[in-house]
């Protein structure tokens, strides 16, 4: 049931692509929803000399189809306010302050106050800073930072970042976003888990082989190719996306389901990760660039990228969590671009007995396959268990079957829009689905390593195709300790 928040958010970046694309349809639909209603309202800021008119017809045109009549699309447009601003002029925030506080009146806003950072991240902390130095903060409700990816570069980098923050927001008053946390599939991995003692009694090394992210797109970097060339896909997916997977099932169980114990067993597995040196990389870590296929450029064409870029456009690895639960499971991870689909999947495999004794018993090749519970995230939500059963007729053979629990279309309506979730989950005031800072460094600390180790040697780039899933050695990776990825392109 909804429950009314009150707040304002300032929103530095309104004018840019992530607010029109994913941030105003978020809020319009907490607003369809009633999750903000009347006490709420949005300045909007960039340099752009834009008026409330044109800033409203913006926000307007970015949701109008999801609405239900021209009316709601108005009175939700309605409380959104633009002032031109720019961030580097430590005057604009005393001007921010006074609208902040006039809307505050206006609204009963209980001086509750959100600063949703959406600009490049070099601004990240001077926004950060001019908004206690120039006091914007309310004294008596809440003030609270929704910040956006990138948290920097590398651990350095992300540690400057977060001191620089510390000196105006406290952990607890700090969302980092990482939008994979809003997503309905991931959020039910703890659900499966703990909710099942069947299934988190056997979520362990004795009974699970191996486990399998893969975020998989059939894109390739497009408009974001600038940005792009500066991270590649360890930083852009790994560090932050697959890592919060990873911990959500790496994670030993919670004595609470609250924020506070739930990212502490998130950050105590993150702290179980074997962190390689340089052979280690070499040998658990492939790299990828894509080529050309037909009329598509290979990575190194495309537009705003340097024509000797060594940034990979996919990554694959096996990481190893060192606890007792996990010694011995490898745990699969890939993702890239110009993969062969769009979708992101969780298989868990699970061990296969000793020895094969229908098979034995007649005189066959070992037939048993390994149980693997998929969480399909995206496109399709849902579950499904693949099992052995016995082959249908006389003898004794066997063979495999899936039970498939899939999200109905009614069911795939309700779910909300990450941002959705995420912008209403900060204005509650909870951190379940943010990243701490313990999670982001420790992240950072394991991919610094892989970074360190591939910036010291020129890659051998272009080396997979478009339309596949990424170069040979991906594959490699599992064939060598005879497994394989669970999902491959030719199923
Ligand atoms: N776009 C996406 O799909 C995703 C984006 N992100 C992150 O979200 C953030 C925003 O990205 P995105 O919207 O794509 O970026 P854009 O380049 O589209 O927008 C940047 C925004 O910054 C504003 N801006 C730039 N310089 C100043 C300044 N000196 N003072 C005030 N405003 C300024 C621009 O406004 P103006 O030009 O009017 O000054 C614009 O609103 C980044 O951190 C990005 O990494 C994360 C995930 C996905
Ligand atoms: O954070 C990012 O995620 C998107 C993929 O997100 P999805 O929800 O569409 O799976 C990726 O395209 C982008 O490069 C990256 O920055």
């Amino acid at each position: 049931m909804a429950t009314e928040q009150t707040a304002l958010i300032t929103l530095f970046g309104a004018t840019g692509d992530l607010a029109s694309r994913k941030l105003y349809p978020a809020l319009f639909n907490l607003y369809k929803k009633g999750e903000i209603k009347e006490h709420f309202a949005l300045i909007g800021t960039g340099r752009r000399e834009w008026d409330d008119d044109k800033f409203r017809s913006v926000v307007s045109d970015s949701v109008k189809g999801a609405a239900d009549s021209d009316q709601q699309v108005s009175d939700f447009a309605s409380h959104f306010y633009y002032k031109s601003h720019d961030v580097t002029n430590p005057e604009h925030y005393k001007v921010l302050k006074g609208v902040a506080d006039q809307l505050d009146a206006k609204y009963d806003l209980k001086g509750n106050r959100i600063f949703y950072i959406s600009l490049a991240p070099r601004f990240f902390s001077l926004v950060a800073n001019n908004l206690k130095q120039q006091n914007v903060f309310s004294d008596n409700g809440f003030n609270r930072l929704i910040i956006e990816k990138p948290f920097g570069h590398d651990f350095e980098s992300a540690q400057e970042l977060n001191d620089s923050l510390s000196s105006a927001f406290d952990e607890d008053q700090v969302f980092r976003i990482d939008h994979y946390l809003g997503k309905e599939m991931v959020q039910n991995i703890a659900a499966l888990r703990f909710g099942n003692p069947m299934i988190e009694s056997v979520w362990n090394n004795k009974f699970i082989d191996n486990v399998q992210v893969t975020l998989a797109e059939n894109m390739g970097v497009g408009e974001r190719a600038g940005y792009y060339d500066t991270s590649g896909a360890l930083r852009d997916m790994v560090q932050n996306h697959i890592m919060q997977i990873l911990s959500l099932l790496a994670m030993d169980e919670p004595n609470k389901y609250k924020d506070v114990e739930i990212r502490a067993q998130k950050v105590k597995a993150l702290q179980s990760l074997h962190i390689y040196d340089e052979d280690e990389v070499a040998k658990n870590f492939v790299r990828g660039q894509y080529g050309a296929n037909g009329d598509q450029k290979d990575y190194r064409h495309e537009d705003n990228v340097p024509e000797d870029s060594n940034t990979e456009t996919f990554v694959a690895g096996k990481l190893e969590f060192q606890n007792n639960r996990w010694a011995g499971v490898p745990f699969y991870v890939r993702t890239g671009k110009l993969l062969a689909d769009k979708f992101a999947r969780i298989d868990v495999v699970f061990k296969k007995p000793a020895l094969d004794d229908f098979a034995r018993a007649n005189g066959t090749a070992p037939q048993l396959l390994p149980s693997v519970l998929t969480i399909k995230i995206e496109p399709d939500s849902g579950f499904e268990m693949q099992l052995n059963k016995k082959h249908v007729g006389q003898g004794y053979t066997t063979d495999s079957f899936k039970f498939t629990h899939d999200l109905t279309d009614s069911e795939m309506k309700e779910v909300p829009l990450p941002y959705e979730r995420l912008i209403n989950d900060a204005m509650k005031g909870d951190h379940t689905n943010f990243a701490s800072w313990a999670e982001v460094a420790q992240a950072w600390k394991f991919v610094d390593q892989i970074e360190k180790f591939w910036n010291s040697k020129k890659a051998d780039f272009p080396n997979y195709t478009p339309g596949t899933m990424g170069p040979k050695a991906a594959e490699e990776l599992l064939t060598r300790s005879g497994r394989n990825w669970a999902f491959r392109a030719e199923d």
